[in-house]
């Protein structure tokens, strides 16, 4: 693969900025090596986005839903052809291992296709009138154009499981991702380019969170704003669009439990707990952080944990033997070396890695071992801030009550999962666990497109994506009121 220097996709066309400067992805499994680079983009720009998709919406939101939904198709056919290309890309530029950033590519095109037939369903509903003579009805209607502003750690799934809902129901869109994502979301943008969207409905700028997020943010002709990162960045994003009385959606962190009681089977919630804690690095919203185990088995699930942690191989996200790769950045990986640093002077004690690692090639990357930590309390740091990394606390409690409380204790409510043989601790989970994402004997990650995904507490701003439910954001609704 070439280095590429990728620029903004506005109006149509393939734009570099007036900045004149650009923007480096380089691969955190080789810290020398550049993927390509992305532009620097102006206010000046943005504006230019945000006019040509105010420019765009008339003609789109008046097609039929099933013309909208035949450029969804073509997207996605293109980046089926494009597959193999787009998934090197991802591991090149954030480090998830080549088999997950093929399946990541796959769902994103599974999305597209799952909206492109959404133009071909219903869009309404006739209610009875207390007039007889008179027709009801209610119809959805685009709420106009969409604000998209994404992570590194989704770069093909995040933005298009909030553009093709956006696109399918009308709106016109202006993507702006995160830089370190930012050149595997411009090969998701080739595709759109060539599957021949009308000038102006989908744009794509780059730039920093300040500007083109912020402008985003503030932009009187963004109608809506749809937002996925963290909580700082996303609760000052809400302020912003709110106070100008504009529509926003906020998907953010988590602090994801998994609850192992006595009678579950061990075996499988190891694996689930090493799957779910640390592939991609633990850099999924919805990876488990805080393992939660009871005490007659606690002694019993850490050995077998650790025994299997052990045999985890670190490395290049290309090399096939790779089962976890690097951190997604420099950033990324000080921050997890310094929540490391707090468990330890907090108390907790390491029981497995902890380290840097830099044998052989590894040192040109930022790799850290897997890393657990034992006798984890619920004040630690460790245990209330979500570190974004390949680190799982554990901690121990006596009744699956304890657990459920332990598990709530957080200001996070993304995801949570418990591993029980027991109906009773099955529904009282159900019930009393804060999270918008409930598994049973099964880890914390795993999203199905065609169901709502969202958080409660702050992990959200009690929205929720995907499925049916990307509609309620999407559209907003008219009553239509007929009489002769
Ligand atoms: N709940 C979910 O669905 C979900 C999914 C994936 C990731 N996440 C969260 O995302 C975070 C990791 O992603 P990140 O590091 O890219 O998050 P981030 O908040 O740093 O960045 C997200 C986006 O916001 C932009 N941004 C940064 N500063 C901005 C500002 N001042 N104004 C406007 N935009 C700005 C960034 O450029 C990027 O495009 C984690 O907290 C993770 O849990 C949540
Ligand atoms: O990073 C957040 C999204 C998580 C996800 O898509 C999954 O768990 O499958």
């Amino acid at each position: 693969m070439s280095e590429k220097t990728f620029s903004n996709y506005i109006g149509g066309e393939w734009k570099a900025s007036a900045s004149g400067e650009v923007i480096q992805s380089t691969n955190p499994a080789n810290k020398t090596e550049v993927v390509g680079s992305v532009q620097k983009s102006t206010r000046d720009e943005l504006n230019e986005a945000v006019g040509q998709a105010k420019g765009a919406l008339k003609a789109w939101r008046k097609l039929a839903g099933a013309e909208r939904g035949n450029y969804l198709y073509q997207a996605a056919a293109i980046m089926e052809e494009n597959l193999e290309e787009i998934a090197t890309t991802m591991t090149k530029e954030m480090g998830k291992s080549l088999p997950e950033a093929k399946g990541e590519t796959m769902r994103g095109i599974q999305i597209l296709k799952y909206y492109a037939g959404e133009g071909m369903r219903s869009e309404g509903d006739v209610i009875p009138s207390t007039d007889a003579s008179a027709f009801m009805f209610s119809k959805r209607v685009p709420v106009g154009v969409v604000g998209v502003i994404t992570p590194w750690n989704f770069p093909v799934a995040i933005p298009i499981w909030k553009m093709a809902p956006a696109l399918i129901y009308g709106n016109t869109v202006v993507l702006k991702p995160a830089s370190e994502g930012s050149v595997t979301a411009a090969k998701v943008f080739e595709c759109f380019d060539k599957a021949g969207f009308p000038a102006g409905v989908v744009n794509f700028i780059t730039g920093s969170g300040s500007v083109i997020g912020q402008g985003l943010a503030e932009h009187n002709d963004v109608n809506a704003v749809t937002f996925t990162g963290s909580n700082n960045v996303g609760r000052n994003i809400g302020n912003t669009v709110g106070a100008r009385g504009g529509k926003y959606q906020l998907e953010m962190g988590g602090k994801n439990p998994i609850i192992i009681a006595e009678d579950c089977d061990i075996e499988a919630a190891v694996d689930a707990t090493l799957s779910g804690g640390l592939k991609s690095t633990g850099q999924k919203c919805t990876c488990s952080s805080r393992v939660i185990v009871q005490s007659a088995i606690y002694d019993q699930f850490k050995e077998r944990l650790l025994e299997k942690a052990k045999d985890i191989t670190v490395g290049d996200g290309m090399d096939g033997s790779t089962w976890m790769g690097p951190c997604a950045s420099e950033g990324q990986f000080n921050t997890v070396k310094h929540y490391i640093a707090k468990g330890q002077e907090e108390g907790a004690a390491l029981a497995l890695g902890g380290n840097v690692l830099t044998e052989g090639n590894l040192k040109d990357g930022y790799y850290i071992e897997p890393t657990i930590f034992d006798n984890v309390t619920t004040d630690m740091t460790i245990a209330q801030e979500e570190i974004f990394g390949p680190v799982l606390a554990l901690m121990k409690v006596e009744t699956i009550e304890d657990a459920i409380d332990l598990a709530n204790d957080v200001e996070f409510g993304l995801s949570a999962s418990i591993f029980t043989k027991n109906i009773d601790h099955i529904l009282s989970f159900i019930d009393d666990i804060e999270a918008g994402l409930v598994r049973i004997n099964s880890e914390t990650a795993g999203v199905e497109l065609q169901a709502p995904f969202g958080g409660m507490k702050a992990s959200s701003s009690y929205s929720r994506e995907q499925g049916q439910a990307a509609k309620e954001f999407f559209t907003t609704t008219k009553t239509v009121f007929i009489k002769g």
